[in-house]
């Protein structure tokens, strides 16, 4: 089975090179200005530019409003949104036809009950992605480096497309590997040396981590 690997939060040409070398299915680009991985719409555009036919281009969205959204799409030509918010089912959908993008819907987990919430998305989301839940105190829905408990996403059915997420690095991506069956992974702390500033070390380090993982796994 295929694993797709998305690198989150990039705004450097090198780390965006790392990611694309390294061979990663999906580079990721924060709209939301308290985040210190908050990136210029144009500055995407271009950045996007070196990973056109080599992995999915995914902007990263907290209830953006359709002025936002609409210049983010022109600006960057995303290949796939990713609803980082609180956004509902009919809006996931609004987007969809709007935009005609696939959409991955975000959701905070920390214990069984938060997949409740999931079950209204089923057939209205192209893809799910599985984060923590931000610690009290965190103005960022994502990127806070904490993972959840892996062992809750046994209760999910087994065809479930979801990319897990939260706290993912190379120390512990062995571990979420072998818990779940995940279909992605999405990693952005784990591959920083501070809030925001993306290693290219540290990406490659992560997908040696995973390809040594990866070949354990099928032995
Ligand atoms: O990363 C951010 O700063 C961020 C801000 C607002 C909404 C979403 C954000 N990140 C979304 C992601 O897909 C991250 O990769 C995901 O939350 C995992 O982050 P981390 O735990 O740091 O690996």
């Amino acid at each position: 089975m295929t694993l797709d690997i998305k690198i989150c939060g990039l705004k450097t040409d090198d780390a965006l090179a790392a990611a694309l070398d390294c061979g990663a299915s999906h580079v990721g680009f924060i709209f939301f200005a308290k985040s210190p991985r908050n990136v210029d719409k144009a500055e995407a555009g271009r950045l996007r530019q070196a990973a056109r036919e080599r992995a999915k281009a995914v902007a990263v969205t907290v209830d953006a409003d359709e002025a936002m959204l609409d210049a983010i799409v022109a600006a960057m030509e995303p290949d796939m949104l990713q609803l980082h918010g609180k956004e509902s089912p009919e809006r996931v959908s609004e987007v969809k036809v709007r935009y005609k993008l696939p959409v991955m819907k975000a959701f905070s987990i920390r214990e069984a009950a938060d997949f409740d919430a999931v079950q209204p998305y089923y057939g209205v989301a192209d893809r799910f992605l599985f984060d923590a839940k931000p610690p009290a105190g965190s103005e960022l829905p994502g990127g806070n480096g904490i993972a959840f408990d892996w062992r809750l996403l046994a209760s999910l059915d087994g065809t479930v497309d979801y990319m897990l997420s939260g706290g993912l690095n190379a120390g512990n991506i062995g571990e979420a590997i072998a818990a779940t069956l995940s279909r992605g992974i999405d990693i952005s702390s784990g591959v920083e040396t501070a809030p925001g500033e993306k290693s290219p070390q540290l990406i490659r380090d992560f997908f040696r981590a995973v390809r040594a993982a990866r070949t354990e796994g099928a032995a």
